[in-house]
């Protein structure tokens, strides 16, 4: 399979390299960038020595036209542009950014303040919740790789919403994330000098994934309503930690929550059903495409707590994204994504 990256020198790029370089039907990757033509990679990032030492390829249209899979792995509003001439042609599109991921429009102007894709773009697109959309993603040629908050919320709430057992309208997600969910360009948010011995709430109801989410929950489990989604930068480097609270219906029990996880991902590898522990956290998903997901039920107050974690570097981008692109060729999904977490 032939492969190019764009947005390679990106956090979501690097971690496509990596992963790609261990996938064995993959043979050859080019990388695409709109800043740096000519440099050779591993020069820019050494880690990369002997690894991927090809120089970096201008982005140009015809180019693009000849690879089996192209990925973009870029700020949001640059896809918008940049694959709309490729829906057709030869290669499968899968895009990191969240520019073909909401259905409506005139939400991605709300919450993303950037034009949007050409209408047909985006009627074509599919959105790569893998475990939740394997079907239409066979047959898609344009994935929206979901984001990297929705893919964590959003694995572990659906199967209580769907079968009934919580209440959507009074779920309140309190989310987390590790700083390398930022990107690579720095700024005053990510700055090491306020980020370290700090953990902070941002963009408070004014974050992109809330239409994300809210639409899937529409279209994977029939409940449409408003959710309550917080988001706060924690000091690390790579992680996403969930946490859910709902009312549950009536009657309902700890087990009959459980039950509908392990059911529901039963024949999904990727996500992991946690029972009895009382510790939970992101570095046993660190470096793997796993999601992990635990739930309780306080007797106290009849609501459910849903705490999933991920790394958002993988699961939450370049691993789904592959994974996707495993699903759309036909291939085991598991293919190039066999990483053991790192969990020291
Ligand atoms: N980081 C994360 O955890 C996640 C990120 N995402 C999404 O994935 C996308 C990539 O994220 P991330 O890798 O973190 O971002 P980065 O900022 O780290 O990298 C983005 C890359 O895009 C390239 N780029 C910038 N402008 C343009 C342009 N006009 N045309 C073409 N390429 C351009 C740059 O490379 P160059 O200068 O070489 O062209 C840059 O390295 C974003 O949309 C992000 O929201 C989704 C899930 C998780
Ligand atoms: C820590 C951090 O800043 N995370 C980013 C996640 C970016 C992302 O995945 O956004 P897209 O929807 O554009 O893909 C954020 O909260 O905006």
């Amino acid at each position: 399979m032939k492969v190019g990256i764009i947005g390679a020198t990106g956090y979501g790029g690097l971690e496509l390299i990596r992963l790609l370089h261990n996938h064995q039907e993959v043979e050859n990757i080019d990388l695409f960038t709109s800043s740096e033509e000519g440099i050779q990679f591993s020069n820019k990032y050494t880690h990369l020595m002997n690894i991927h030492d090809q120089p970096l390829l201008k982005i140009e249209n015809d180019k693009l036209a000849n690879y089996d899979v192209i990925f973009t792995s870029t700020p949001s509003g640059v896809s918008t542009e940049l694959l709309p001439p490729l829906i057709g042609a030869g290669p499968k599109l899968i895009d990191l950014s969240g520019d073909f991921r909401l259905k409506d429009a005139t939400e991605y102007v709300q919450w993303y303040k950037k034009t949007p894709a050409p209408p047909e773009a985006i009627a074509k697109s599919v959105y790569g919740l893998t475990e939740w959309n394997e079907e239409a993603i066979q047959q898609a040629q344009l994935i929206a790789n979901p984001g990297c908050y929705p893919t964590a919320v959003l694995l572990s709430v659906l199967p209580l919403i769907k079968e009934n057992l919580i209440d959507a309208s009074g779920l309140v997600i309190d989310a987390k994330s590790g700083i390398s969910g930022a990107g690579n360009k720095p700024n005053q948010m990510t700055h090491f000098s306020e980020t370290n011995e700090n953990t902070a709430i941002y963009k408070i109801h004014e974050h992109q994934h809330i239409p994300e989410i809210e639409q899937a929950i529409s279209n994977f489990a029939g409940k449409t309503s408003p959710v309550t989604f917080t988001t706060h930068l924690v000091p690390m480097t790579r992680g996403i930690i969930s946490t859910s609270y709902a009312p549950v219906t009536s009657g309902v029990t700890e087990q009959q929550l459980t039950n509908a996880l392990e059911e529901t991902y039963a024949n999904h590898p990727f996500v992991r059903i946690i029972k009895e522990t009382n510790k939970f956290g992101t570095n046993q998903v660190y470096g793997s495409n796993f999601c992990d997901i635990h739930v309780r039920l306080d007797p106290r107050t009849n609501r459910a707590t849903i705490v999933s974690v991920i790394d958002n570097l993988v699961k939450g981008a370049a691993g789904q994204a592959i994974q996707n692109m495993n699903v759309q060729f036909g291939l085991d999904q598991m293919t190039g994504l066999q990483q053991v977490p790192l969990f020291i």
